[in-house]
Parts: structure tokens; sequence; C-alpha cells
């Protein structure tokens, strides 16, 4: 059936199927035979953690859907199950943030406390989480039960959450809170923990998931695509670092606090691949202290280095090849990856 009213791909849009999703989910037998206190607090998981966010990554899944099968060939029915994968990524967002947040010991997440902050939560947000990413295969099987591709999604979001869960471990272990070792940020480490943390859910699972919905299973464009969209995810963490120090607090929605969390950044190992011996002890000095005066140092440094300049330079260079190597590609239309890279090259927040 093609689409006659032809759908407007929204926020609001997408926040309709999140309720669509919600209510399923609260209508599951085990969540109905529970005492209300139960329910109730299962629908502020769920509430206060998925939605909230920038819905980028949800949203793209659509987006590539029809980029591949053109939007005028979609079914109401196929606008839906693409939206109800595109909130599977929101959920295992939500999942990972929950864990991280407990992890790191932070206090705000999207302008509200962490859930585990929460007064009455707690350590409970450890059973929370792991509610929250059993979510994700209640609505695989509620949407994806009869499509060829159900067993392949499945499988993308157990390798997608295997592979996020070892970008966690090394950044836990490279960047461990109070003073770091700095012999551990090297760029090579870095460009590991960005790709296995960030790059396999926020790029390739929103793209594959779209794929599979448009009936490709050639895996060299499983590949092909895979190559490209790792690229760009190490470039939009790598301005996600710079827009943290060199950001308008104002247009990205927060004050950047790396330096003093001593997080691994893209500008700290390219500081330390550059640093004179003692220029490395400034930063051995001044890293991760949260004081303003450590922070003048560093950013101090980080001028001297020019370290603007050479995030320019990188900017310029990874655009380039990454839009060259989406015009060579024939596994997909470009728009696949040019709406993509459009949307975060040269990004403020
Ligand atoms: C999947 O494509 C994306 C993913 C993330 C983003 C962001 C930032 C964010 O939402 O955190 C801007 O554009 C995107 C495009």
């Amino acid at each position: 059936k093609r689409q006659r009213s032809t759908y407007t791909h929204t926020r609001e849009s997408f926040m309709d199927v999140y309720n669509i999703l919600r209510e399923e989910l609260m209508k599951d037998p085990v969540v109905q035979s529970h005492p209300s206190h139960a329910k109730e607090w299962f629908q502020e998981v769920l509430d206060y953690n998925v939605p909230g966010g920038k819905l980028n990554r949800g949203m793209a899944v659509y987006d590539v859907l029809a980029a591949i099968k053109g939007a005028e060939a979609l079914a109401e029915a196929d606008v839906l199950q693409a939206n109800a994968l595109g909130w599977c990524i929101e959920w295992l967002q939500a999942f990972f943030l929950v864990a991280d947040d407990i992890m790191d010991g932070s206090i705000t997440r999207r302008g509200q406390p962490c859930w585990y902050k929460q007064e009455k939560v707690g350590m409970i947000a450890c059973n929370d989480y792991i509610l929250l990413e059993c979510c994700i295969f209640k609505i695989i099987k509620q949407h994806m039960a009869g499509h060829p591709g159900y067993l392949k999604v499945m499988e993308l979001f157990h390798e997608v959450t295997y592979q996020t869960a070892h970008g966690q471990l090394l950044d836990l272990t490279t960047a461990p809170q109070g003073r770091v070792d700095l012999s551990k940020y090297t760029l090579d480490t870095y460009m590991r923990i960005v790709t296995y943390k960030t790059a396999y859910y926020s790029f390739y699972l929103p793209v594959a998931c779209g794929m599979v919905l448009a009936g490709i299973t050639d895996p060299q464009a499983y590949a092909t695509a895979e190559d490209i969209l790792l690229d760009m995810g190490r470039y939009f963490q790598i301005q996600d670092d710079y827009l943290d120090c060199y950001g308008d607090p104002e247009v990205i929605g927060k004050i950047g606090t790396d330096i003093e969390d001593n997080k691994c950044s893209w500008l700290i190992c390219t500081a330390l691949q550059h640093a004179s011996q003692e220029q490395q002890d400034i930063i051995k000095a001044h890293y991760g202290a949260s004081d303003p005066a450590s922070v003048a140092h560093i950013k101090e440094l980080y001028e001297k280095l020019d370290l603007e300049a050479k995030f320019k330079a990188y900017e310029a260079q990874s655009y380039a090849t990454l839009s060259q190597r989406i015009a060579e590609q024939t596994a997909m239309p470009r728009l696949v990856f040019t709406s993509l890279l459009d949307k975060i090259y040269k990004r403020c927040k």
C-alpha cells in the first residue's frame, strides 16, 4: 500500500510513537498485574529517562528508510515500524546513560537530576537500567515479529550493546576517576574508546536498522556503511570534545567540564602528543583538578599548542575524506550518509 497522506517526520510525530510504545509496555501482563506503586514506578523509569534527549539517533532510522525506498513508497505501517526501531535506540541510550551516570557519579543529565540521584531511587537504578534494556526486545518482538529482518535486528542490538559496553570498559579503565595516568591518554586509545562507546550505537546502529527495514541483505553493504559511519562517529565525538571546551555554553546547553573531569578527550590526547616535557608537567599538575586556576592553566596550554587550529584542520580533512568515500560508494543512495554528515558537520550543539 503506498502512502496516501504524506507523513511529516518531526519530533512531535516521533514523540507520538513513544506514547504508543510506552502504552504497549504498560499493557504487558507482568506490568498490568503489578500493585499500583510498582506500575507507577515502571512508568516513571520510562518517562523520566527515555524521552528528553535530542532524539537525533532515533529519528535517523526513518530518514534512512525513506532515503533508500523513497518516502512516498512507505505505508503507515512501515513508518510506525521504523520509528519503533528508532525508539529502541533511544531506549538503548537511556539504559547506558542511567548506568554511566552511576559509574561516573554524575549529578545532572539532560538538565535534570540523574535518575539514581533521586531520593527514592539510589541503587534501585541498577535494576531500572536492566528494565530499560529489556524493553528494547519487547518492542522488537511487538513490531518486528514476522519481518524477515527480525533476527538481524535482534543481533544488531545485542552486538551494538556488546560493543558499547566494551567502549565503556576501555573508557573506565583508561580514565579512572581521580588522578589520571597520562601515559594511557594516546590518540589510538582515544579512537578505540569513541569507536566502541559512541560511534556504533550513534551512527552505525540507526543506519543498519534502516537498511534492514529497506530489505538490504548484502553483507558488503553493511560493511561499507560501517566503515563510513564509524569514521563519521569518530569525527562527531572529536567535535563534541572540541565543543565542550570551545563551544558556547548557551548554544550547547551545558558548560563543558571535560578538563575538570579528567576526560580522555581528543584535546588532551592531542596536547600530550605535542607537549614538551615542561608542558607535560603542567598537564600532570593541573588536568583533572576542579579549581578554576588549574582549568585556566590547561586552556592556556591548549592556546599555546594551537589546538583550535589543529581541530579545524582535522575537521576539514575529515569532511573531505568522508565526502569522497560517500561519493565513491555504490551500496546505498548517498542521501543516507550526506543527511547525517550535514547534520553534524560544523554543528554547534
Ligand atoms: C544519527 O545521527 C546523529 C546522531 C547524533 C547527533 C547530534 C547530537 C546528539 O543528538 O547528541 C546532532 O546531530 C546528530 C545526528
